[in-house]
């Protein structure tokens, strides 16, 4: 990964025995920061960092996007304190995206930050969420409204770990790896479709490369415009509804699905405001891998309102990313209300 401080993500397996390159020699303390149901995962991370001589201190947090509240992160804060942790120090990040986000964003407030290395174990968390920088917390007026951009030191995906991933957890990675399809890499789009049941499952034959590609799109996106002053944006395809959805749902819905309704409702908007017409393949390639291309017809409304507090917009002005045509990005600034409504017909079931 690149930008001013490069980093490595390693993806392979059997790789634990990378961590403490990817780590540094400086840290004493590393806290393990991981998803408590995840004891198997974490096992072998404690085990590499124990037998190279780090002070390895576990600190599980409730599974999903329970991990992103306030308290949870109160909490990491006084066991930090309580460790003694110092700027040496680090933290390391065991889990979903959930645990990644609130991991860094504890790594990044602490003493105003502290190193952080992630080992994502879905799928979701190896494409998109633990590369990148972005970390952050959800209130309840909205999703991730508090974060900071504080880049890992290294990221380690140990594709194994994916083994035991229910399918729907695993589907939901597959929307973020299909976003960056849409958005950079239309080959990513092309090996789903050219086997959606193998697709769905950790062991198909092109996972490894899937994983390679996602982040790739991602890395490229990220050493250029770190902090989202424009380029980045297009890793928030579908979002502006997606994050709507998820609140809507109080956390609930898996984020790639949300991502999956809300792509279909930009490739509309894209098609009614006539910049191109991607709907149906866009429909097409979510429903091979078993990801929703609708929702509620009633809550229209309310996920109009919930739309407005999107980081994108600009003072009242709403602000899509839209394709032009594969891997084309672009954006629509302040569609008027009626068009916003209309693309919604298209999504509402
Ligand atoms: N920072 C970013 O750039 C970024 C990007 C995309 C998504 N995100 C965030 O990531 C979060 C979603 O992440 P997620 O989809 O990884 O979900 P998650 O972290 O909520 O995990 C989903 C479920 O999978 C379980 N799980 C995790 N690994 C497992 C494994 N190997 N085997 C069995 N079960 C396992 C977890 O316990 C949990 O129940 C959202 O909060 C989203 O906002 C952040
Ligand atoms: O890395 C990014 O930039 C993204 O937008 C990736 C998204 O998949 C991810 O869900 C991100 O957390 C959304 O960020 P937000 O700024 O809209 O909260
Ligand atoms: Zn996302």
């Amino acid at each position: 990964m690149g930008g001013p401080d490069p980093y490595d993500v390693v993806i392979g397996t059997d790789v634990h025995g990378e961590l403490p390159g990817l780590l540094g020699e400086k840290a004493r303390i590393v806290a393990v920061v991981h998803d408590e149901a995840l004891p198997e995962l974490v096992r072998p991370v404690t085990a590499a960092l124990t037998a190279a001589g780090y002070d390895v201190r576990e600190l599980p947090v409730p599974s999903g996007e329970a991990a992103k509240e306030t308290g949870v992160l109160a909490g990491l804060w006084s066991d930090f304190a309580r460790l003694g942790m110092t700027r040496s120090d680090a933290v390391v990040g065991v889990g979903g995206g959930a645990t990644t986000d609130l991991a860094g964003f504890a790594a990044a407030s602490w003493l105003r930050g502290v190193r952080v290395v992630h080992v994502p174990t879905t799928l979701l968390a190896m494409v998109d969420a633990a590369v990148g920088g972005k970390t952050g917390i959800d209130i309840p007026e909205g999703k991730n409204l508090v974060g900071a951009f504080h880049p890992p030191a290294g990221v380690l995906c140990e594709v194994s770990a994916l083994a035991s991933m229910p399918e729907r957890d695993y589907v939901s990675g597959l929307a973020e790896t299909i976003k960056a399809g849409f958005i950079a890499d239309p080959v990513i789009l092309d090996l789903i479709e050219g086997d959606p049941v193998a697709a769905r499952h950790p062991e198909g034959p092109h996972t490894v490369e899937l994983i390679e590609r996602a982040v790739r799109v991602k890395a490229d996106v990220v050493s250029a415009d770190l902090k989202e002053s424009g380029l980045r944006e297009i890793l928030n395809y579908g979002h502006t509804l997606a994050h709507a959805i998820e609140k809507a749902e109080a956390y609930r819905f898996p984020h790639g699905h949300a991502v999956a309704v809300g792509m279909v409702y930009a490739a509309e908007l894209a098609r009614l405001a006539g910049r191109s017409d991607l709907v149906d393949r866009t429909e097409h390639v979510l429903a091979s891998v078993h990801l929703p291309t609708t929702y509620d017809a009633d809550a229209w409304d309310e996920l109009r309102a919930a739309m407005t507090i999107d980081k994108k917009s600009r003072g009242g002005t709403l602000r899509f990313v839209v394709l032009d045509g594969l891997a084309r990005p672009g954006r629509l600034e302040g569609p008027d209300e009626e068009l916003l409504a209309a693309a919604y017909r298209r999504v509402a079931e």
